[in-house]
Parts: structure tokens; C-alpha cells; sequence
């Protein structure tokens, strides 16, 4: 057997010219332990993921982790699922059905638009050898990660290539690192906190709470604190918004070490101690409502916020598939369809 795929001689020319893969990160396929732990061995052996010595790392991981926090993440799981499945999942499909109307509106059966998750089903595999065998040869992958992450888009880049590097003919590969600067981005979060504003007020404090990483990945060059940041900045401006209007924090600690800093959760506290009874929550992180929010941050926070003396605590919802949001998606892969599709 040849080292390098090929596609069938037939396809050297073919009517889909451009192909969209879209991408997250992936979720169990049930709220259960025994899919948590499938899910789990894949995310955290992912190098990316977590950078720890591999033969230390993978001794915590199968002699302490996969025996305990399957069972209980599946508890969490359950508590956010729906008739449909896993929000991200389920978020992400339509997000991608948004586009590709978008999409093929405009470029008819030229361009095409896929989802794959970077763990699971539907793998990045499978989607790009589809695109192969439909004899693409320009493809666009945006992972929906708008700022740029080691552990989540660069993991990506890294699944992308180990598909495309065992073809014989390579297409033209275009993949979006970041995107937390890009004015639709930045207006999307502000119509929707706008959106929130005007139906339940302004907040005393305003809090964006980014996923966390650990300071490890940040002093060893990763760029993902500082993208936070900017965009932070890009969208108080856009708000017309002042310093003490709002706070910045990172959640979902994982593990022993030092995470980005603030925490979310100590943040609440203090803020709900020194006298802010009202506060509204985003998490410009998440393209897509999951986990990490809905239980989290909708739910977790919210009584951590409460309990510490606050009233009032709104989680306002990530951009989804909103219509500001897909036609974001439009035109960020837009640039990269170029003028061969008409
Ligand atoms: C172990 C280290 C982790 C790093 C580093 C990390 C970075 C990171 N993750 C996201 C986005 C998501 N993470 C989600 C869940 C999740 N994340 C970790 C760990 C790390 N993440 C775990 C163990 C889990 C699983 C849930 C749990 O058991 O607690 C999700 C939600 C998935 C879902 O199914 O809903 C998202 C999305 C970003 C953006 C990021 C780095 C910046
Ligand atoms: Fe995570
Ligand atoms: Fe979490």
C-alpha cells in the first residue's frame, strides 16, 4: 500500500472548489461516566493539554483522574444536557447551519461547510478526507476559539496536519489562529451585552471571565492571557464603557498548579463583599455554550456570588448562533475563498 493517499483520477477537477471545517473542542456522547472517561483519556492525553513530564502525566492520569472525575463531570454533564444532546454539540450544529446557509446563498455548491470536533465524533479526520474525496482543493478550518490557545487551536493545527500530511496532494490550507480582535466579534459581544443591558439594567460590576490555563503555558510564550486582554479592551471601548465599569477573571481551574489569575470564583467574592449587589457574567471564550458555562458559570458562580452577599447575578448567553455571530463566521472565511468560485 502507497505512504500517501490519493484521490481517484476521476477528481482531478471537481465543482466544490472551497471547503469550511469549522471546529470545537468536542463533548462526551452521553452524560455518563463511561463516555466521560472516553472523552476525558483523549482530551487530557493531548500533550497540548497538559504538559507534564508524558510517563508522570500519564500515571496521574490513569492511576488517579480516570478513576474519579468521570463520575463526577458526568454529574455536571447532567445537569446541562438536552433532549438534543450536549449543548456545545448541539450549539456548534447550529452555528454550522447558519453558515452554510449563508454560505450557499452566495457560492451555491461551490463552497462547502463541515463541523468537527477536535476530540470524538465527528472527528477532523473524517471531514478532510470527505473534502478529499470530493476534490477540494482549497480548504479553510476555523477552530471557534476566537482567542488563540496552545491547548485548543494550536492542538488543532496539529490534528489538521496530521490528516493533510499523509496526502499526495496537498490543497491550499488556510487556518484562522485567532480572531479576538475582529470588529464583528467585538460587536457581536457588544449587541449582546447591549441586548442584556436594556432588558435587566446595567450591572453594578460587569464580569468577563475567560477559561483559564496555567501560568506555565502564559511565561512560556502562549499568547492566549494577552489576547484575553485585548479583547477586553477592544470591547469596553465599544461599549463606551470606564475601568470600574467591569472586571476581567479566569475560571475553570484544573489541577494543583498556579492558573491564570483572577480566579472567577474568588473574584465573585471579593466583589459581592465590597458592596457590588448586581453583576452581569460573559465568557467571551466560548463561542459556544457548554459545560464550562451553563454549569459553571450560569449556575456554580451564581451561588458562589449569592452566598457571599450579592443579589442580583445574570449569565448572559455566548454569541451561539446568533445572526451577528454567523455572519462573523462569513466573513472571516470569506477572505480565504478567493476568486476562483464564481
Ligand atoms: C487540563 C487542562 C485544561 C486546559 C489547559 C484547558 C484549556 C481550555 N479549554 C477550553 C475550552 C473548553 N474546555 C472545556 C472543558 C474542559 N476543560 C478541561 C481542562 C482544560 N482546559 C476539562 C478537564 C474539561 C472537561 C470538563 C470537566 O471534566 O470538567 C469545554 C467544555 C466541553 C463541553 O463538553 O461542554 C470547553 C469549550 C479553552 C478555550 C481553553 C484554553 C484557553
Ligand atoms: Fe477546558
Ligand atoms: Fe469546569
Amino acid at each position: 500500500m502507497s505512504r500517501y493517499l490519493g484521490r481517484n483520477k476521476s477528481v482531478h477537477k471537481s465543482n466544490v472548489k472551497t471547503a469550511i471545517l469549522l471546529t470545537n473542542l468536542g463533548t462526551p456522547v452521553a452524560p455518563t461516566a463511561s463516555a466521560l472517561r472516553t472523552y476525558l483519556k483523549e482530551f487530557l492525553s493531548d500533550p497540548r493539554v497538559v504538559e507534564i513530564p508524558r510517563l508522570v502525566w500519564l500515571i496521574i492520569l490513569h492511576g488517579i483522574i480516570l478513576r474519579i472525575r468521570p463520575k463526577k463531570s458526568a454529574k455536571l454533564y447532567q445537569s446541562i444536557w438536552t433532549e438534543q444532546g450536549s449543548p456545545l454539540m448541539v450549539i456548534s450544529q447550529a452555528l454550522m447551519a447558519k453558515v452554510s446557509r449563508l454560505i450557499a446563498e452566495k457560492y451555491q455548491e461551490r463552497v462547502i461547510v463541515d463541523l468537527a470536533m477536535r476530540y470524538g465524533e465527528p472527528s477532523i479526520e473524517s471531514a478532510l478526507n470527505h473534502f478529499q474525496k470530493q476534490g477540494v482543493q482549497n480548504i479553510i478550518v476555523l477552530p471557534l476559539y476566537p482567542q488563540y490557545a496552545g491547548p485548543t487551536t494550536g492542538s488543532t493545527f496539529d490534528a489538521v496536519v496530521k490528516v493533510i500530511q499523509r496526502w499526495r496532494w496537498i490543497p491550499s490550507l488556510h487556518f484562522v489562529s485567532s480572531y479576538h480582535d475582529h470588529p464583528m466579534y467585538i460587536k457581536a459581544l457588544a449587541n449582546s451585552v447591549n441586548e442584556h443591558v436594556a432588558k435587566f439594567g446595567k450591572p453594578d460590576k460587569f464580569v468577563l471571565s475567560y477559561h483559564g490555563m496555567p501560568k506555565l503555558f502564559l511565561d512560556s510564550g502562549d499568547p492566549y492571557y494577552c489576547f484575553c486582554h485585548k479583547t477586553t479592551r477592544l470591547l469596553m471601548t465599544e461599549l463606551e464603557w470606564q475601568e470600574d465599569d467591569y472586571v476581567m477573571s479566569f475560571q475553570s481551574r484544573f489541577g494543583k498548579a498556579e492558573w491564570l489569575k483572577p480566579y472567577t470564583d474568588e473574584t465573585l467574592v471579593r466583589l459581592a463583599q465590597q458592596g457590588d449587589k448586581h453583576i452581569a457574567i460573559i465568557s467571551p471564550a466560548f463561542s459556544a455554550d457548554c459545560l464550562e458555562t451553563l454549569e459553571e458559570l450560569a449556575h456554580e458562580n451564581k451561588e458562589t456570588f449569592l452566598n457571599a452577599g450579592g443579589e442580583k447575578y445574570y449569565y448572559i448567553d455566548a454569541l451561539n448562533d446568533r445572526d451577528d455571530h454567523s455572519q462573523m463566521v462569513l466573513d472571516i472565511v470569506e477572505k480565504y475563498i478567493g476568486g476562483n468560485e464564481n
